[in-house]
């Protein structure tokens, strides 16, 4: 066994020592204790695409996982490589057993079922819900800066959170959660700021680490934990509501009635992972978009010169916005996509091999008994760290400049890497994910992205603060400044042609 033990691959994988290593917490407290991804992207750069950390509580090496082609072939395989299993009950418990949670066969049939709402078709149909809810973004805060003399300083976090509430609320199952004011739109923002504050704390760190050494235990007394089911209670009694009346249901263009229509006698989604799938969507799409918005905001706040050609390239388009039409907009489909690849609201993911299996390489690495690999053998039960944000900011891969916002990289022929040396994916950016369990709402977080900017770049100016913004990683990426997460100061000013 023992021999057999150290011919694995891993046993020769290069990482960081395990002298830097907490005896008890390994490499993860190191990880968590960085900026979001800082301690990926160090050893990334050290030790290669592929490379292992000490887990905690006695857990086997973890591989942190950046290599293209071993990416490409984990999400590729996903009856091999599945989400940790320690973690599903706690994911059936907060947001439900829908298509987040759902393995095997029960995820290709739910995924199946569910698809047909996010088609090219129905996001289309959804640019109404969209438009609506950025303008009354837009309002809001073109009516604060007016007040207060044409310029204002606020947190934007809860203004951006309100609006994406607003549309995955429309287009998810048509309520109005009026712009952060009605009660459940309380409720759920009281419970995401708890996830985010407790998200900080030591305890959102050993929590997992927990769970992993002990699978049985179902409920861990953190609120950071909690919180998340608070926003699962609200979404079930609304969607249950919404499903009450019939005439709402035949006529709507929202994801739950097109789905409701679907359910037939022996094909379909039964009720409750209907509404399952409705909170899981919810939980899924608003603070991920957020999150992306957000920090964009930030990089043009602090390029004047970027933040001008995208108000001058919005301002030339006419009309009510469109899938098709904001597609046309060049300079913002760059800036979209150099927003996400710079913060991917999902720094990374987690899976766990099923068998024994043979990971491709794209870069061949170097073990520390000097053999190089081509390929690289896992064993049954190994875990890995795909991380999304050390990927897209590899300088080995995006070049010198890759922490740089460049929205122009995207659109300069020859300035991005060649296709072959980027992975798959949406726009070769891992933030999506890929293969089987791609975001299912990748193409509706982009449309929303594009309407939102656009509405606000036309009417409004973004100021940099003085303000010291680190990130962090509490389920999505987070602004933190002066130790409190979900803040990101920015000055506000209506734009000069106003
Ligand atoms: C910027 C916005 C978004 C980002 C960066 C993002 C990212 C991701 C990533 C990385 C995954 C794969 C996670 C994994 O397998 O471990 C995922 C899955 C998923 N996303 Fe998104 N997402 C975004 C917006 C949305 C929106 C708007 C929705 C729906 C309203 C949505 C619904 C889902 C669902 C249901 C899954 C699970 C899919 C499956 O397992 O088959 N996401 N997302």
């Amino acid at each position: 066994f023992i021999i057999w033990r150290r011919q694995e691959d891993i046993c020769h994988a290069s990482g960081p020592s395990p002298k830097t290593a907490s005896w008890i917490w390994g490499h993860e407290l190191e990880v968590f204790q960085g900026q979001a991804s800082e301690m990926y992207n160090k050893w990334m750069n050290m030790y290669g695409p592929l490379f292992k950390i000490k887990a905690g509580l006695f857990h086997g090496d973890i591989i942190v996982l950046g290599d293209h082609a071993a990416v490409q072939h984990v999400f590729a395989n996903t009856d091999t490589y599945i989400k940790s299993p320690s973690f599903r009950p706690l994911v059936a418990n907060t947001i439900g057993k829908g298509v987040v949670w759902a393995e095997g066969q029960d995820h290709t049939y739910q995924r199946r079922l569910l698809s047909p709402a996010f088609s090219l078709e129905s996001v289309k149909n959804m640019a109404d819900d969209i438009s609506a809810c950025a303008e009354k973004f837009e309002r809001t805060l073109s009516k604060l800066a007016a007040v207060n003399g044409g310029d204002i300083t606020l947190n934007i976090v809860p203004y951006t959170s309100y609006c994406t509430l607003d549309i995955i609320g429309r287009v998810g199952f048509g309520h109005d959660f009026k712009y952060g004011q009605s009660v459940e739109a309380k409720e759920i923002s009281d419970s995401w700021s708890e996830i985010v504050t407790t998200g900080l704390t030591i305890g959102a760190c050993l929590a997992p680490i927990i769970l992993r050494a002990f699978p049985f235990i179902t409920s861990i007394p953190v609120s950071f934990m909690q919180a998340q089911g608070q926003v699962k209670i609200v979404i079930d009694k609304l969607a249950r509501r919404f499903m009450e009346d019939e005439s709402q249901i035949e006529k709507g263009k929202n994801i739950l009635s097109i789905l409701k229509r679907a359910q037939g006698e022996s094909d379909g989604l039964t009720t409750n992972q209907l509404i399952d799938n409705i909170v899981g969507l919810t939980v899924a799409g608003h603070e991920t978009s957020n999150t992306w918005l957000n920090f964009t905001l930030l990089e043009l706040a602090r390029r004047p010169d970027i933040q001008k050609k995208l108000r001058d390239e919005a301002l030339q388009y006419q009309g009510p916005f469109s899938y098709d039409g904001i597609s046309k907009l060049n300079f913002l489909d760059a800036v979209a996509k150099e927003g996400l690849r710079l913060h991917a609201p999902l720094i990374q993911t987690e899976r766990v091999a099923m068998k024994d299996d043979i990971l491709p390489l794209t870069t061949p690495i170097k073990t520390t008994n000097g053999k190089i690999l081509r390929s690289f053998r896992v064993q049954k039960g190994q875990v890995f760290r795909i991380a999304y944000l050390a990927m897209q900011t590899n300088p080995n891969v995006w070049g010198e400049d890759a922490a740089e916002f460049k929205p122009e990289r995207w659109l300069i022929p020859g300035a991005m890497p060649p296709r072959n040396e980027l992975p798959r994916g949406w726009s070769n950016l891992v933030a999506f994910s890929d293969g089987p369990r791609i975001c299912i709402g990748y193409r509706l977080a982009l449309f929303e992205f594009k309407v939102i900017l656009a509405t606000l770049i036309r009417t409004l100016e973004f100021h940099a603060t003085d303000a010291v913004v680190q990130r962090k990683n509490t389920i999505t990426l987070q602004p933190v400044v002066d130790g409190k997460g979900g803040v990101l100061p920015l000055r506000i000013s209506l734009a000069s042609h106003m």
